[in-house]
């Protein structure tokens, strides 16, 4: 049945019902075929609240605030905020889901102002409000994403201006964490300036937002070119633009750069926004993007240098998206780390290199690079799952520290600081 929330219209109720009476939401051009014969009515006091619903046998469908809503009833039920069925106080859900009929049905459905009342068969009423079910439904997730950025080629970046933010007051201010963070989260790298040029400063900065990874490199880690190390990082040659860690089933989120010492040439560090060149290719060939998307691949580390052995293996896709916006969260890249392809099957190998060609061709359009020296005191941040980073070549004695950070605590420190993340 449908019901329609319209205070000054109920005492006219019969009127209506009989089809004597034209009212405003009668004019509205497809009101009628809103009003099956049998018909609920519900008195409300806010003439402004626009709100209609119908009780349908499978599911529940709310139209508010300009938006077309369909609820699952066992969903409806599970999401109970009552105090049996919810902590407040942890946040937590007590409601045991799976005794939950798998399809159940309100005996009755309510709105009072603007908070609908489900009962159930046991006799348990779920309240909720009508924002609360627009912020929450699929409907009104879909439209939004998860994290706003600014895409950007070198130009963008660099006409943007994007200050950076002094060590002093990264440290000891919450403007200037939060300046930073939300710089972080807007292009996907950040600078902090007049770092002491030592590995412990840089261990204090990168614990101000998140909790340290550490990993097969260590915690802090501390590189030159002495081949300490099986990778190509450890020498002083040039390396492509790459993200990191693909080869771990979760990359490292986050990865903190801070060139302690250069004495020589070259070395310059490139920096790729790799969602903006992605988007190229979802404009100019949606199909290779969704390819790109859907076609898992392995990446691998193996080492057997010294004392250090390690077999890594992570799959998953290049591009990574959320599939109910399609927004774009992680790009795993990094053709020295790509494994042997076997999870492709034969006919479509061909069609994902050329995807993954016409990726690489949009990642290295010369207007897409910012290529920066690093140098002591600038330390760089870097989001490991957007921003792919390479290197010049160099000559000398170069000393470069860092560490990679837990995504999650990351942005955790963003929202505590209310940002969104
Ligand atoms: C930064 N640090 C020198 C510790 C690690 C280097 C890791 C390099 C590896 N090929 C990768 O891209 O993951
Ligand atoms: O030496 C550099 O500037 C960066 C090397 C690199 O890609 C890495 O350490 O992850
Ligand atoms: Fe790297």
């Amino acid at each position: 049945m449908w019901c329609r929330r319209l205070s000054h219209l109920q005492s006219r109720l019969q009127d209506l019902l009989r089809g004597r009476v034209t009212c405003w939401a009668l004019q509205q051009p497809n009101f009628k075929s809103l009003f099956p014969l049998a018909i609920h009515w519900h008195h409300t006091a806010s003439k402004s609240l626009n709100c209609v619903w119908q009780q349908h046998e499978d599911h529940f469908e709310l139209q508010y605030a300009n938006t077309v809503m369909r609820f699952n009833y066992v969903w409806l039920r599970d999401h109970c905020r009552s105090a049996s069925c919810y902590n407040s106080k942890t946040h937590q859900r007590s409601l045991d889901t799976a005794s939950v009929d798998l399809c159940i049905q309100p005996k009755t459905i309510r709105l009072d102002e603007t908070t609908l009342f489900f009962t159930w068969p046991d006799g348990h009423v779920t309240r909720y409000d009508l924002d609360w079910l627009v912020k929450n439904s699929y409907e009104g997730q879909k439209q939004k994403v998860i994290q706003p950025r600014i895409l950007w080629n070198a130009e963008i970046y660099q006409q943007a201006q994007v200050p950076s933010v002094d060590f002093q007051s990264f440290l000891e201010t919450k403007e200037g964490l939060k300046n930073f963070l939300q710089n972080f989260l807007l292009y996907g790298i950040a600078f902090v300036e007049n770092v002491p040029p030592t590995q412990e400063h840089t261990e204090k900065l990168a614990e101000r937002i998140s909790l340290i990874r550490e990993t097969i490199y260590g915690r802090m880690w501390y590189f030159t070119s002495d081949f300490s190390r099986g990778d190509t990082a450890y020498t002083k040659l040039a390396l492509d633009r790459h993200t990191d860690t693909t080869y771990f089933q979760e990359p490292c989120g986050i990865q903190v750069f801070h060139c302690l010492k250069h004495e020589g040439t070259g070395g310059r560090t490139l920096l790729v926004d790799g969602f903006y060149a992605a988007e190229q290719v979802l404009q100019k060939a949606p199909e290779e993007f969704e390819l790109l998307s859907n076609v898992p691949l392995k990446h691998e580390y193996i080492e057997n240098v010294g004392e250090c052995h390690n077999h890594m293996i992570g799959v998953g896709p290049v591009l990574n998206i959320y599939p109910w916006n399609k927004e774009l969260y992680m790009i795993r890249y990094n053709n020295y780390d790509r494994a042997v392809i076997n999870t492709v099957p034969y006919d479509v190998v061909h069609r994902w290199y050329t995807a993954h060609r016409t990726l690489t061709i949009e990642l290295r359009k010369p207007e897409n690079e910012f290529w920066v020296k690093l140098k002591p005191g600038r330390v760089l941040f870097i989001d490991n799952w957007r921003v792919l980073h390479g290197r010049e070549s160099f000559t000398g004695y170069r000393q470069l520290c860092g560490c990679y950070l837990t995504r999650d605590d990351v942005l955790n420190t963003a929202r505590l600081l209310g940002l969104q993340a």
